[in-house]
């Protein structure tokens, strides 16, 4: 149990792991240099002041993310600092030479994030069966690490140990270098009109999910993790040249290698880290494109008190019906589908994933 809690950086990623520190009892205090951030986030995780806390998590920006560890580590002696960023090998070397305290620190990253940052985007399930990064070179007691392994249990998710280097190296290759290239399909389509864009199919959206992401806080990310992310990117450049002279040279084969290894890839991600998951049941509805239809489904949620846990809507222009897909307890799944059964509603049969 972490019983006293200070989050420094009131944005996505302090709120949100305030939101579930907070859910789980712990007393939490979240400080921010920007007034707004900080006032909302202290109401969404009913902030109170103080005075030593067992753990000081750092969620602040990159650029600040060294500084503001080694703040923390000399004005708290008797607290453990733990850092959230995204690259990790810096921030290492420059905390040992600049804290005396650096045996109090322990640095973590969650795997996990959204495209919008900031507190109103945070969410107390964040990191529900999410994978984090230990860096194993951040710690020299064994309390630093149970309280590590201590907060990624709390915040539903499976910790994995790395050191800091193979920490950027790998982080480079899983998810900076997915970020490039969303951008830059994503980049590429600029000149395309909305007409265009129109017709674009789901493989679009979901390779440019991440384009949407804090250009900010992506430019930090780059510059810190250079080296590493340089080094896949002539990779990836070499396998585009290599394609680009299959498809010249009509080199079938070649190109057919060049998706198999593709497939070989992408069999390789796992769905879960084996942490809790989100155990939903998903029922797809079909419902007709006019005003009112999807208010009349949350009407029959509330009468029969089922509760929304997420939903998906599929529709495009011009398209008379939509797919209504929502996320329920297996329980609530089974009783909605009934009802909305009854009502004559176009109700499918429900998936687990
Ligand atoms: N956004 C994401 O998807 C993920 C981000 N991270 C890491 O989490 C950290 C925070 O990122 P986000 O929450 O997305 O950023 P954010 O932009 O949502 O929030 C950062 C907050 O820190 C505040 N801040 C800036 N300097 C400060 C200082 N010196 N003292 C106190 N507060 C300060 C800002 O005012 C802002 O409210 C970064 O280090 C990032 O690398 C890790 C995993 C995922
Ligand atoms: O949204 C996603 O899929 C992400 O991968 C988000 C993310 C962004 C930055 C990180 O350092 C870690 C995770």
């Amino acid at each position: 149990m972490i019983k006293k809690v200070r989050i420094v950086g009131a944005g996505l990623i302090g709120t949100s792991v305030g939101l579930r520190l907070k859910a789980a009892g712990s007393s939490v205090e979240i400080i921010d240099i920007n007034s707004n951030a900080m006032k909302l986030a202290a109401d969404l995780v009913k902030s109170e002041v103080i005075a030593e806390p067992d753990l000081i998590i750092i969620a602040v920006p990159i650029s600040a993310n060294t500084q503001t560890v080694v703040e923390q580590l000399s004005n708290n002696s008797k607290s453990i600092v733990c850092d959230l960023a995204s690259v990790k090998s810096d921030l290492l070397l420059k905390v040992k030479e600049l804290s005396a305290n650096s045996d109090n620190f322990i640095s973590l990253h969650p795997m996990a994030g959204r495209e919008t940052n900031g507190a109103q985007n945070a969410r107390a399930d964040l990191f529900e069966g999410r994978a984090w990064i230990g860096v194993s070179d951040s710690f020299s007691h064994a309390k630093n690490k149970e309280i590590a392994q201590n907060l990624v249990e709390i915040c539903g998710g499976t910790l994995y140990w790395l050191n800091s280097k193979e920490h950027d190296d790998l982080v480079a290759k899983i998810s900076h270098i997915p970020q490039i290239l969303s951008s830059v399909i994503a980049g590429s389509l600029s000149s395309l009109s909305r007409e265009n864009l129109n017709l674009a199919g789901q493989g679009l959206r979901d390779l440019t999910r991440l384009a949407s992401a804090d250009a900010t806080l992506w430019s930090q990310i780059l510059t810190e993790n250079h080296a590493a992310i340089a080094t896949q990117l002539d990779l990836i450049i070499d396998d585009l040249n290599h394609l680009k002279q299959s498809i010249t040279s009509n080199n079938s084969a070649a190109m057919v290698d060049f998706f198999n290894k593709g497939n070989n890839g992408k069999s390789k991600i796992p769905g879960k880290h084996g942490a809790k998951n989100r155990d939903y049941s998903y029922l797809p509805i079909v419902i007709d494109d006019k005003p009112g239809e999807l208010a009349r489904i949350f009407n029959e949620c509330a009468k029969v008190s089922v509760n929304i846990e997420d939903l998906n809507i599929e529709h495009s222009p011009g398209q008379e019906t939509g797919l209504i897909t929502l996320a329920l307890s297996n329980s609530d799944c089974m009783k909605l589908s009934n009802h909305l059964e009854n009502l004559g509603f176009k109700v499918h049969p429900a998936k687990n994933r």
